[in-house]
């Protein structure tokens, strides 16, 4: 029989799978061939078992994935180079190579850590080539223009960016005004909830995907809204999409420090930004001193992490301050004392930075007998209208913690306004609603900006 010369690589076209041209390494030190293969979905077809997956056909690019489906033939045990055994699933369909066609089985490897995306195996070369290892493409030789023209209908046209809403609940005022505000701009915008994606990490292919396995590799932004019982997980998840080149509104490192009021509120006196006299301390042994040091009762205490007011309380007298102080440390918890500002008569402001600059605000003013302002506590938001100082002040603050977006709260005071605290995932409902402002569309915008992307 007059066996041909097949190279060490060779260019293989799948007409069936719909791939018109992947480069396979010849190995003929393996029995099967194979082929990379994510996203495998098995079905019944009549009373076959036939198997959907995506194959991603050139090397270090993953931005085409072709949807492929092919017969399954057999489910093989392999082990990994890790020495785990795992399933991999065999299908058989035709290959050309050159002049010929014939049926190939390929296993679907999946994982995509491979650098080609299909090994060429002994059942495949046998018989009917002899491998030279020192020559390549003895079948076929295509340039990079060919793969250009062959692969000229996949690469979409961009009408808009993909951007990703990282957060929990698709249901919230903000989450569904955010998607409105995308898909309005022509935008693509999908939700992901931050606790069904998982995380590679690898310093060749470090991946991110979501429930039931799929690669979550198109998106341009991220809008991270990370509530604050999954602020770990969350920004661990951004970091992931920041090392993958995907633009994030907030950092992690931003939402990370924002989320530790101490932490935050030491960053603001080392820029001179001026918040209420804070106290901090671990030892319950002088937490007389610690009152006086904030000017004495009536004073607040904080959890160091809460949101919505519920971790923040008053203390009338300077009794009552110490037992509670002291009750907080007894159970290891973290609390901030801070001066009481009574002047403020229940009232803080609001200020929505976008991208640097102030886009909203709004005043909050506490229900009756409160001294909470908070939205949550049953306060009651109107539109205000801020000084130049507190703009400045609210800018400043936004831009140390380097927030693109951030909702800045401030107290009036006689001293002038005071930092009260920087929120990473501001809520747009009661702000919509008092100003009347699209605060989601400023968001998009602000994301088209900072990708530089004209719609
Ligand atoms: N030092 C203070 N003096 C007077 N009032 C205060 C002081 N600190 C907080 N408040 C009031 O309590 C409210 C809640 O406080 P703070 O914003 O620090 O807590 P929070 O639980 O993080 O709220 P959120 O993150 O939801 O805005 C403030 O909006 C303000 O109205
Ligand atoms: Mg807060
Ligand atoms: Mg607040």
């Amino acid at each position: 029989m007059d066996l041909k010369i097949i190279g060490s690589e060779e260019w293989c076209i799948f007409q069936e799978l719909g791939i018109p041209a992947i480069k396979a390494r010849v190995d003929s030190g393996a029995k099967t061939s194979s082929i990379q293969a994510t996203n495998l979905k098995v079905y019944a077809k009549g009373a076959q078992e036939w198997v959907k997956f995506e194959v991603n056909p050139l090397q270090e690019n993953r931005s085409i994935a072709i949807e492929c489906e092919a017969r399954l033939v057999d489910r093989r045990m392999v082990k990994s180079s890790s020495g785990i055994s795992e399933e991999r699933l065999v299908v058989k369909t035709p290959v050309t190579l050159g002049d010929a066609v014939f049926d190939i089985e390929l296993t679907l490897a999946n994982r995509d850590t491979m650098e080609f995306r299909m090994l060429l195996g002994r059942e495949a070369i046998n018989e009917r080539y002899i491998v030279n290892s020192a020559l390549e493409y003895q079948i076929q030789r295509f340039t990079d223009a060919d793969i250009d023209e062959k692969y000229k209908s996949f690469y979409k046209e961009k009408t808009g960016l993909k951007i990703a809403l990282l957060a929990s609940n698709p249901n919230l005022y903000s989450n569904k005004r955010l998607i409105e505000a995308a898909e309005a701009r022509g935008h693509e915008i999908q939700f992901l909830n931050v606790e069904l994606a998982y995380m590679k990490l690898d310093a060749r292919s470090p991946e991110i995907r979501y429930r039931g396995g799929n690669i979550l590799n198109e998106f341009d932004a991220v809008i991270p809204r990370i509530k604050p019982s999954v602020t770990f997980y969350g920004c661990a998840l951004i970091r992931q999409f920041d090392n993958l080149g995907v633009y994030c509104q907030n950092s992690a490192e931003a939402i990370t420090q924002s989320r530790d009021k101490l932490f935050a509120s030491q960053l603001f006196s080392k820029n001179d930004i001026h918040i209420p006299i804070t106290g901090f301390a671990k030892s319950p042994m002088d937490t007389k001193d610690l009152i006086k040091m904030v000017n004495g009762a009536p004073l607040i205490i904080k959890l160091l992490e809460s949101t919505q007011g519920k971790g923040v309380v008053l203390a009338e007298t300077n009794k009552a301050a110490e037992s509670v102080i002291n009750a907080f440390k007894s159970v290891n918890t973290n609390i901030l004392v801070q001066e009481f500002i009574k002047e403020a008569n229940g009232q803080d402001i609001r200020c929505f930075v976008v991208n640097g600059k102030v886009v909203a605000s709004m005043q909050r003013q506490a229900e009756k007998g409160e001294f909470r302002a908070n939205i949550h506590q049953g306060g009651k938001a109107s539109i205000v209208k801020i000084t130049s100082e507190e703009r400045k002040l609210a800018q400043k603050a936004a831009k140390i913690l380097n927030l693109a977006v951030a909702g800045v709260d401030i107290i009036r005071s006689n001293k002038g306004p005071l930092l009260l605290e920087v929120n990473s995932s501001p809520g747009l409902e009661g702000i919509e609603n008092a100003t009347g402002k699209d605060i989601a569309n400023e968001m998009i915008m602000a994301i088209e900006k900072k990708l530089k992307f004209s719609i």
